[in-house]
Formats: C-alpha cells, sequence, structure tokens
C-alpha cells in the first residue's frame, strides 16, 4: 500500500498504508493513527470485532491527504513523551475533521498538550491495575460529556501503562473519570466530541474497555456495523473483476498455507480459468510439502495448480548465507523472479493454444495485515523487526503489479472467510508456514544436509503432535536448528551432533504469542523420536520464550 491512495489493496511498497478504496465506499471506517505503541493493532481488532472496518496509518498521515473520510478518529499510544523534543506530533486537522475523536494514554496527552495544557514526568506511575472512577456530570451539563462511559460501572479496573500526567486539565474540557493516581484519567471536550482516556480500552485486563470503545465506535461515531466477512467476499470478487478487466489473467503465488488458498479459492470464483495458481519449491519446504499441496488444492480447492520445482536455484542463491534478513531478502526476490519467468511461459501458451486470455499483469498473494503492520510504524525502516518475504523482500522493479484481497485482514478473519468459502476445515485451521521456510529455522547456513535435519525432525514433532490431539490447540509449531554441536552418548559411543529446539505456541494474532505446555510424556516421546531416527541430532530442547521478548520465528 503506497502513501497515497493506490487502486488496489496491494502494493509493493512497504510504505504507509491507504485503505482500499472500495472497502471505504462500502463500509462506515474508523481511521487509527499509530504514534507507536505496541498495543495500537489492538485498537483494531476489537473495532473489527464490532464490525466496523477500521484502517491503522502512521501518525505521519496528513487528513488533508487522505482520499477518504472516516467516521471518528482514534489516537493510540506511543513510547514516547509529548515534551520530548523528536516527539511525534498530531496533524491538527485532526480536531476540525467534525468527526469524533479519541485519545489513548498518549493519545489523550497529546490532545491535552494540544489544547494548552501542561503534561509532565509523574512520581505515581502507572503501570497494570487501576480502579477507573466515572464522574457523573450535572444535569445541565452537554449530553456528550456522558456518552463515552453510559452503561459502565461506576467504577471498573482498568489497565494503565504511563509515567506521564497531565498537569491540569486543557481549556475547554471536563474531567470525566478518575483514578487515585490520574485526576485526569478521562476527559472530553465541552462542546466537541473529542475524548481522551488515559488508560487502555484495548487490552482485555480492562475489563469494560471493549465497551468503552463500542461506546465511541457505534454510538458516538455512528457507524454502521456492516463489515461482516459474508460482505467481504461480494466486495471484494466485484472489485478483482473490474480490477482485472474482463480478459485480464492472474497468477497465484500459492503456498498451500491457508493464507494464500483462501486468495486463490476468492480469485477463482471471481475469473475462473484465467487464475493461474504456482506453488513454488524452494528447496526449504516442509518434507514432502510440495506432493501434499499438489494433491490437496486440486482435490480439496478445485483450483489448478502447477508446481514449479526451483529448490537448485534457491539452495544455490543462499549457499554460504548465514545472515537471517540477507536469507529472507533472497527468497523474496527469487520468488519474484520464478514468478516472473513463469508468467510469461504461461502467456506463451496460452497464446499458442489459440486462448483469448490476454497479458497476466497481476500477481495474486496471500499477504494478512500483521504481514505489513510493521513497515506501517511511523518509526519507518530503522523500527523493522524482520523482513517477511512477501512485503520487504519483494524485488524494486517487479513487473507484476500486485494483487492482495486480504491485505487488510488478521488471520481468524482470514479463517472465518475460508470456512464460508466452505474450503475444507484441515485446509483452514493449519498451522502458518513462512515462505521463506526452513530457511530462517536453519540457524547458520542453509545447506541440503541441513534441510534434511530440520524436515525430518519437524515431521516428527508435528506427527506426534497430531497423534497427541493438541493440532488444534497450538497456533504454530516448528522445529528451529541451532548452529552448535554438544556431545552426547549413542551405543556407547560418544557422538558430537547438533542440536534441535522444538517450538509450539498458542496466539490469537501472531503479534503475540505464550508457548505451549506440553504434558511431559509427548515431550518425552518427541525427544526420543527425534535423537533415534534423525541422524545427525543427539540433544533436543523446548523453547519457553513468550512473543515479546521473542519472536515466533527464531529469525
Ligand atoms: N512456496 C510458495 N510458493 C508460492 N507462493 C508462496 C510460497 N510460500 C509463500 N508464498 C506466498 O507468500 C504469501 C505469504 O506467505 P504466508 O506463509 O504468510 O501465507 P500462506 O502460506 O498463504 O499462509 P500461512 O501463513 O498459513 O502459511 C503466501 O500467501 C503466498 O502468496
Ligand atoms: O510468509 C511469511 N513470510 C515471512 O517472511 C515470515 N516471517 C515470519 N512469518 C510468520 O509470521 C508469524 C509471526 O512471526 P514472528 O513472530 O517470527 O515475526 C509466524 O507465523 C511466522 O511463521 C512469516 N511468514
Ligand atoms: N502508553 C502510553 O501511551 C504512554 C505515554 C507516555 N509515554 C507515558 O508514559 O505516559
Ligand atoms: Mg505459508
Amino acid at each position: 500500500m503506497a502513501a497515497i491512495a493506490p487502486p488496489v489493496n496491494g502494493d509493493a511498497t512497504p510504505a504507509p498504508a491507504q485503505l482500499a478504496d472500495s472497502i471505504v465506499q462500502a463500509f462506515d471506517s474508523i481511521l487509527i493513527l499509530d504514534f507507536g505503541s505496541q498495543y495500537s493493532h489492538l485498537i483494531v481488532r476489537r473495532c473489527r470485532e464490532f464490525n466496523v472496518y477500521c484502517e491503522m496509518l502512521p501518525c505521519t498521515q496528513k487528513l488533508a491527504d487522505l482520499k477518504w473520510k472516516p467516521k471518528g478518529i482514534i489516537l493510540s499510544g506511543s513510547p514516547f513523551s509529548v515534551y520530548e523534543k523528536d516527539a511525534p506530533r498530531v496533524d491538527p486537522a485532526v480536531y476540525e475533521a467534525g468527526v469524533p475523536v479519541l485519545g489513548v494514554c498518549y493519545g489523550l496527552q497529546e490532545t491535552a498538550n494540544f489544547f494548552g495544557a501542561r503534561v509532565e514526568a509523574s512520581d505515581h506511575r502507572e503501570y497494570g491495575e487501576a480502579i477507573i472512577k466515572v464522574l457523573q456530570q450535572p444535569a445541565d451539563a452537554p449530553a456528550h460529556l456522558n456518552r463515552l462511559f453510559e452503561g459502565i460501572p461506576t467504577e471498573s479496573p482498568v489497565w494503565m501503562s504511563h509515567s506521564d500526567r497531565l498537569h491540569s486539565l486543557p481549556e475547554g474540557f471536563t474531567t470525566i473519570a478518575t483514578t487515585e493516581s490520574a485526576p485526569f484519567a478521562a476527559i472530553a471536550h465541552n462542546e466537541k466530541e473529542i475524548y481522551g482516556i488515559q488508560f487502555h480500552p484495548e487490552v482485555t485486563h480492562s475489563l469494560r474497555g471493549k465497551d468503552v470503545l463500542r461506546r465511541f465506535v457505534i454510538d458516538i461515531c455512528g457507524c454502521a456495523p456492516g463489515w461482516t466477512m459474508e460482505s467481504f467476499i461480494e466486495k471484494e470478487i466485484e472489485r478483482i473483476r473490474t480490477l482485472v478487466g474482463p480478459k485480464g489473467q492472474v497468477i497465484g503465488a500459492v503456498s498451500g498455507g491457508v493464507d494464500s488458498s483462501v486468495a486463490a479459492k476468492l480469485m477463482h470464483e471471481a475469473i475462473g480459468d484465467r487464475f493461474h495458481a504456482i506453488m513454488v519449491d524452494n528447496g526449504v519446504l516442509r518434507l514432502n510439502e510440495a506432493q501434499q499441496v499438489h494433491k490437496m488444492l486440486c482435490e480439496d480447492l478445485g483450483v489448478n495448480l502447477t508446481v514449479v520445482d526451483a529448490a537448485d536455484l534457491f539452495l544455490d542463491k543462499l549457499a554460504g548465507v548465514t545472515d537471517p534478513e540477507k536469507k529472507r531478502k533472497i527468497i523474496g526476490n527469487t520468488f519474484i523472479e520464478v514468478f516472473e519467468e513463469k508468467a510469461a511461459e504461461i502467456e506463451r501458451e496460452v497464446k499458442a493454444a489459440g486462448g483469448e486470455g490476454g497479458e497476466i499483469e497481476w500477481l495474486l498473494q496471500g499477504t494478512l495485515y500483521p504481514d505489513v503492520i510493521e513497515s506501517i510504524s511511523f518509526k519507518g525502516p530503522s523500527a523493522t523487526i524482520k523482513t517477511h518475504h512477501n512485503v520487504g523482500g519483494l524485488l524494486d522493479d517487479m513487473k507484476l503489479k500486485l494483487i492482495e484481497p486480504l491485505r487488510e485482514l488478521f488471520k481468524d478473519e482470514v479463517r472465518a472467510l475460508g470456512r464460508l468459502l466452505h474450503i475444507p476445515e484441515h485446509l483452514v485451521g493449519r498451522h502458518p508456514f513462512p515462505g521463506p521456510g526452513l530457511a530462517i529455522r536453519i540457524l547458520g547456513e542453509v545447506t541440503r544436509e541441513q534441510v534434511k535435519i530440520a524436515q525430518e525432525a519437524d515431521a516428527i514433532f508435528i506427527d506426534e503432535i497430531r497423534k497427541a490431539g493438541l493440532y488444534d490447540q497450538i497456533s504454530q509449531a516448528f522445529c528451529a536448528l541451532l548452529p552448535v554441536r554438544a556431545v552426547g552418548v549413542q551405543g556407547d559411543r560418544r557422538t558430537y551432533e547438533q542440536v534441535i529446539c522444538l517450538r509450539a505456541v498458542k496466539t490469537e494474532d501472531f503479534m503475540t504469542a505464550d508457548w505451549f505446555d506440553f504434558p511431559g510424556p509427548v515431550l518425552r516421546k518427541m525427544s526420543n523420536r527425534i535423537t533415534n531416527e534423525v541422524k545427525g541430532i543427539n540433544r533436543v530442547l523446548y523453547e519457553v520464550t513468550s512473543k515479546p521478548p521473542a519472536t515466533i520465528e527464531f529469525c
């Protein structure tokens, strides 16, 4: 998505995002301006849970450049303090847009700051739970002062994460709630529907936080809750048809993962056989993955899939490379090279067969919102944690244009979409597998030997998870091959072999995650099988770090 409204959802640049025109025209939408809080994406999720579409853009987004009119604006929290020299500033147009505004934590402080109040470091830092007290306004007060907390108990627990506080109330505002340490825990403008809250309503620890957000989005902004997956399918199919035209052809990057399968099914519904699905065997897939996916997509999805064997090309390019980001870029770039070559080949074939199809201009990818969310941070590339192969790892001069129907969605929304499209449960419920595959799970150099070890260990791990009936309780599970050797004893002989680390996590949206608590006997069986069956491994570790501070993948 480019800085200013591109004509399609997807766009190769990892620059600020804008909502696809068709979505905003069809649905009431909320704009969330991100000041860099680690919880910003949760605001997006919560609003979507009310069936209201919302889009998060960096706080540097100027309202004047926005091609659509939001029904309301939410300003997120931030690691900054408003009095810092480099602190991100709110676009003053936000308060003149004529739509309700809600500032959360830093958003409240920046609003107060804008309206002339002093914000200062406090002796009473509040991290964690606080009890909010809602102040009932006098009978002659403007009605909107009571609106945000209407129906919310006078006292309820909220979650705080701040060390700054307002020194005083900005002129023209009223305090609408307090806590013991925050005398201005919630404020509202006396005339305009501008609100600020010091707590984080988006985290589940704020007991009635979701209700406060609902009050804002539905009752105050007046958003109609029309954003459902049913309506999304309809609109998206229409949009794809218009975009591609009556003769246009699309090549699809399909991996067997749930995202690209859902995207492929949607595309197939929209343009039928003018869609050509391609899976690339990049040499770092799971054991027998290419064969299994081929069968699954043809049989279960009715999509015609070609598997391109490019294992040697990828593995040769990866030879000698140990840096994780370099691996990611090489894989991202090589994927595109292969797709462009394949697109030209399909065009020639269609022409030779006297077919009607036009040029292949489009590449379908199953990119999701979490894949892009980091690259739209206002902090820019310096904050990039890792380059997702399908976002930051693309070729700069690629000829194919991207079409990414799921770019605005979270994983659970995609799964719901898949079920509505009648995609079988075993496909919809599959654990994600990253495009760069085992290359980012083999720490150090990726060789054919290392791939074989990683594949065999992974197959055993997943097999045991399934046998224990735990597959659906786990969000993602895999093995990482560590670049170290350790001494062991096998068959009375000294061994000096590699160490494999098992990782299994539970997560709702893959933005945060917790490690899975396996029963001891299951771990024991896994460890036993791996050391016995996989040549080259003499130790098995289990990873017990959540995200954050770790990430799900090892690199
Ligand atoms: N081996 C592959 N061949 C072709 N395209 C791929 C391959 N691996 C990844 N892609 C493309 O990159 C996109 C992003 O990969 P990602 O792993 O995030 O999604 P997915 O594979 O569709 O679903 P999941 O996240 O469940 O694995 C895919 O949707 C697909 O378009
Ligand atoms: O297709 C992908 N291409 C990538 O480059 C990539 N990097 C991470 N992932 C997947 O994203 C989710 C979050 O992973 P991290 O916590 O490691 O960032 C997890 O599900 C990861 O498997 C990727 N998927
Ligand atoms: N979570 C936040 O938005 C914190 C804002 C500001 N940095 C503070 O400490 O008060
Ligand atoms: Mg995948």
